[in-house]
């Protein structure tokens, strides 16, 4: 399956399928939940994304030319991709205030980018344009699955400066939501002014694989990464409950406040934030089409009901909600749910 260039290929592991008898299962719970309604006023502080933009354009190919060959392919499709440009769309579609912070190019691609974020009601006016390609990424998709991938950086790669504009956006900000798909220093930046603010910063752990440095950890309100994530980030494995445990300790000791983990189809289940551990199954679906996405619609939705001051059992059932009506459509960005769908999902599953 397709991926955005962005999502995780790595093998999935451990503990999922342990926790399977554990978790909290979201269709089960009584309690009604209370994700406020009256999401879309504007009076609302801003939820502000900030990363990376890419378009991704896909050749169907039968094979990988050789040096020197011309060879047709089937299909060319572009589409708007990167981490943060799918969570702020997912915040968007939930009906919240969002603006997305970034560098597109000056080609075609940032046009695709801009008007893919604005049909899903997120604030494009503050996205810099710097001469140039957006970022992109040139997939090369054989019968068999297998991709070949070229990456231009572009705009991504360019100098990074924030308009006063920008600056004040940023000041002003309900909360943050960060990926691991630009430099660190950049993350720090951001996330040191929102948090000297006293407001949330959420870190998906998706987009990069280096350690995160302490310096970033300590301005976090909550980090999110899968178990894979946490396993490479903690150093330690992640196939257990005990195991997950330890390793969410381990980065809670560098100083982040809440680790939320995302367990794929065991749900997810956040330490930190109570003297337990809080659990969240997923809501079931009749069938999976595509999980590419699950995880950003995921964050993105714990953000927004975050913002919106629910509780904390809350928030992740609205996330959970989120991610199991993505997990039943194809694509990425397209495939996060309005506010609507969620609420009717909640609704019938209290
Ligand atoms: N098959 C499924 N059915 C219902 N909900 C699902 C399913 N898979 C994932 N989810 C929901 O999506 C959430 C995030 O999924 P996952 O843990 O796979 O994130 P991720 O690994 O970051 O995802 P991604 O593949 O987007 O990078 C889960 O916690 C769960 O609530």
């Amino acid at each position: 399956m397709l991926t955005t260039l962005s999502g995780q290929w790595q093998p999935r592991h451990g503990f999922r399928a342990a926790l399977r008898n554990r978790s909290a299962h979201g269709c089960s719970r009584a309690a009604k939940l209370h994700v406020r309604a009256e999401a879309a006023s504007s009076s609302q502080p801003q939820l502000v994304v900030v990363g990376s933009l890419n378009a991704d354009t896909v050749l169907e190919v039968d094979r990988i030319p050789k040096g020197g060959e011309t060879m047709n392919a089937k299909t060319l499709k572009t589409f708007p991709g990167g981490k943060a440009p799918n969570q702020a769309a997912a915040a968007g579609k939930v009906g919240y205030p969002t603006v997305m912070l970034g560098q597109v190019g000056t080609d075609v691609n940032a046009d695709l980018l801009r008007s893919s974020l604005e049909e899903a009601s997120v604030d494009v006016s503050h996205l810099r344009a710097v001469e140039g390609p957006t970022g992109s990424a040139i997939i090369l998709l054989q019968p068999s699955g297998e991709n070949s991938i070229m990456i231009v950086g572009g705009a991504n790669k360019a100098e990074w400066s924030f308009s006063e504009e920008a600056q004040e956006v940023l000041n002003s900000a309900g909360g943050l939501l960060l990926q691991r798909e630009i430099p660190e220093e950049l993350n720090i930046k951001v996330a040191k002014i929102v948090a000297d603010k006293g407001k949330p910063v959420i870190l998906d752990c998706g987009g990069g694989e280096d350690p995160i440095s302490e310096q970033l950890l300590q301005h976090l309100t909550v980090l999110s990464p899968n178990e894979t994530e946490l396993a490479r980030l903690s150093g330690q494995p992640t196939e257990s409950e005990q195991e997950i445990e330890a390793a969410v300790h381990k980065l809670q000791g560098k100083g982040v406040q809440q680790v939320l983990v995302k367990l794929g189809q065991q749900g997810s289940v956040l330490y930190g934030a109570a003297d337990e551990p809080i659990r969240q199954g997923i809501f079931k679906v009749d069938k999976v089409v595509d999980t590419t996405g699950a995880g950003d619609t995921f964050t993105a939705a714990y953000a927004v009901a975050l913002l919106e001051g629910n509780s904390q059992q809350d928030c992740l059932r609205f996330a959970a909600a989120a991610a199991a009506l993505c997990v039943q459509r194809p694509g990425a960005m397209p495939s996060s749910p309005l506010r609507d769908e969620v609420e009717q999902l909640l609704k019938s599953e209290s």
